[in-house]
C-alpha cells in the first residue's frame, strides 16, 4: 500500500496547471449510456474513480478509447445492466450509473454505495426520485434493482438537495415521457456542466444550476463532445497548500468563477489574491494568513469538499476560528490526524474549534477519505520535519498526481510504493 512521505519545506512557490474535475466528469461518463452515438468527452482527468468508471462501463459492455486526457465511449453494444459491488464499494459516484441505465435499458442493478468514513449517505432521494417517474424500485441483497418499460416525467422535490441525486434525475428525465420538474435541486456547477451536456445530446433543460430545473425528455439522445471543466476542489486544495506553507501560487487552466466564496475568505485572511478568466494567483507575502470561520453548505456556500484542506490552513492560521460541517455528519476524521501533528482543535458536534499554531510537528498519520488526506498533506508541508501519510489510495481517487504537482512547487513530497 503507497505511503507520502512528507518534509516540511517552507513555502510553496510556482505555477501548477488545474486537471478537469472529478465530480463533473463522473456524471457525464455515465451520461455516455444515454447516447445512440458515441460521446467523447476531453479534459477527463486521470484519477482512480475516473479509472474505476471507465471499468464500469467496459464491464456493461461499451467500447471505451481512451487516449490522454480524451476518452471516447460507445454505449452501442451494452449488454448487461449491473454495477457490481466489487467496483461501486471504491466509488460512490457509481450510483450515477442508476438513472441512466433504467431509462435506456428499462432496468439496472447497482451496488448499493454503503456508508463510508464521511457520514451514512444515503441515496433515498434518487430512489424516490426514479419511483415519481414510474419506476419500480426495491432493495434486495444489497442491490438496488430497478424497472420501468418507459419512464414517465414528474414533479420531484429534494427534502435535501442532493448533488448526485439532481444528477442522476436529470439524466433519467432526458429519455422519460414529458417534461420532469425538479424542485429544491442541487446548484453546484457540476449540475449545469451536466445539463450543457445533455442539452448537446439533444434534451432541453432549464433552470440548471438553479433550485428549479425543468427537462423535457426526448425520445432518444446521440452522443456529443464534451470538455469537463476544471476541478474546483482540486484549485482550492492548492490555494489552502499555498496560504498553509506562507508560499505565493499560481493556477492555470481553473475557473475562478466557481470558488468566489472561498476567494473571499482567503481574501479577508489578509492573503493577496488575484485571477483572470482562467488563473489565480495567491501571494502570501511570505506571512500567516489570520484564522477563518467556515461554515460548510451547498453551493454557493463554502463547499464541503475544502473543508479538511481548510482546517490545515486554520490550525497554522493566526488566531482563533470555528469550522463548522453542515452536509455530512462525520466529516472530521482528520482533526484526530492534525491533533496528532500538534494542531489545536476542540471538536463539539459538527463545529470544531480551532486554535492556530505557528508550527506543527511531523508524524505519522493515517489518510482515512480523500479530501481529509489532501488536508493532512497540506499540514505535513507547512509542518516542521517528517510526517508519513498512510493510505494514499484514497488521495489518488480524485487528485491527478497531487505529488509530482506539489514537488514542482518545491514541496518535499516522495511516494513510497
Ligand atoms: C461524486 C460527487 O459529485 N460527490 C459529491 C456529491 O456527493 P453526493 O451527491 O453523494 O452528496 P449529496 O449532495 O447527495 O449529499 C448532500 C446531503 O444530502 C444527504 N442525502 C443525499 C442523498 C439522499 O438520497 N439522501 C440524503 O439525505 C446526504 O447525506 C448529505 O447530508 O456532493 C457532495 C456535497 O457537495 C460532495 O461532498 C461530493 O464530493
Ligand atoms: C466526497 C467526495 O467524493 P465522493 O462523493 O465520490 O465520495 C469528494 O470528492 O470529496
Amino acid at each position: 500500500m503507497d505511503r507520502l512521505l512528507v518534509t516540511g519545506n517552507g513555502p510553496l512557490a510556482g505555477e501548477v496547471a488545474i486537471a478537469g474535475a472529478k465530480n463533473a466528469a463522473l456524471p457525464v461518463l455515465a451520461a455516455a449510456l444515454l447516447g445512440s452515438t458515441p460521446l467523447t468527452v476531453s479534459n477527463v482527468p486521470a484519477v482512480r474513480d475516473i479509472d474505476t468508471a471507465l471499468r464500469l462501463l467496459e464491464l456493461l459492455g461499451c467500447r471505451i478509447d481512451r487516449d490522454g486526457s480524451t476518452v471516447q465511449i460507445d454505449a452501442g453494444s451494452v449488454h448487461s445492466v449491473r454495477a457490481p459491488y466489487e467496483l461501486v464499494k471504491t466509488m460512490r459516484g457509481a450510483i450515477l450509473f442508476l438513472g441512466p441505465l433504467l431509462a435506456r435499458f428499462g432496468s439496472a442493478d447497482v451496488s448499493l454505495p454503503g456508508g463510508c468514513a464521511i457520514g451514512s449517505r444515503p441515496v433515498n432521494e434518487h430512489i424516490e426520485g426514479l419511483r415519481a417517474m414510474g419506476a419500480e424500485l426495491r432493495i434486495d441483497s444489497g442491490y438496488i434493482k430497478a424497472k420501468a418499460s418507459r419512464l414517465r416525467g414528474c414533479h420531484y422535490a429534494f427534502d435535501v438537495p442532493s448533488v448526485t441525486g439532481t444528477e442522476n434525475l436529470m439524466m433519467a428525465a432526458a429519455l422519460a415521457d414529458g417534461e420532469t420538474v425538479l424542485e429544491n435541486a442541487a446548484m453546484e456547477p457540476e449540475i449545469g456542466d451536466l445539463a450543457r451536456l445533455l442539452t448537446a445530446m439533444g434534451a432541453r433543460i432549464q433552470g440548471a444550476g438553479s433550485s428549479v430545473v425543468r427537462i423535457e425528455g426526448r425520445p432518444s439522445l446521440t452522443g456529443a463532445r464534451h470538455r469537463v471543466p476544471p476541478d474546483r476542489i482540486e484549485t482550492g486544495t492548492f490555494l489552502a497548500a499555498a496560504a498553509a506553507t506562507r508560499g505565493s501560487v499560481t493556477l492555470r487552466n481553473t475557473d475562478p468563477s466557481f470558488l468566489q466564496h472561498v476567494l473571499a475568505k482567503l481574501q479577508a485572511s489578509g492573503l493577496e489574491l488575484s485571477w483572470g478568466e482562467d488563473w489565480i494567483t495567491l501571494d502570501s507575502g511570505g506571512r500567516r494568513c489570520r484564522a477563518m470561520h467556515i461554515s460548510t453548505a451547498p453551493y454557493p456556500g463554502f463547499p464541503t469538499d475544502l473543508q479538511a484542506q481548510f482546517m490545515a490552513v486554520n490550525a497554522l492560521a493566526e488566531g482563533n476560528a470555528t469550522v463548522v460541517e453542515n452536509i455530512f455528519e462525520n466529516r472530521f476524521m482528520h482533526v484526530a490526524e492534525l491533533k496528532r501533528m500538534g494542531a489545536a482543535i476542540d471538536l463539539q458536534g459538527n463545529t470544531a474549534i480551532v486554535q492556530g499554531r505557528e508550527g506543527l510537528q511531523g508524524a505519522p498519520v493515517m489518510a482515512t477519505d480523500l479530501r481529509a488526506s489532501a488536508g493532512l498533506v497540506i499540514a505535513a508541508l507547512a509542518a516542521d520535519g517528517e510526517t508519513t501519510i498512510d493510505r494514499v489510495y484514497h488521495l489518488d481517487r480524485g487528485y491527478a498526481g497531487i505529488d509530482d504537482k506539489l514537488a514542482s512547487l518545491g514541496g518535499m513530497i516522495r511516494r513510497i510504493h
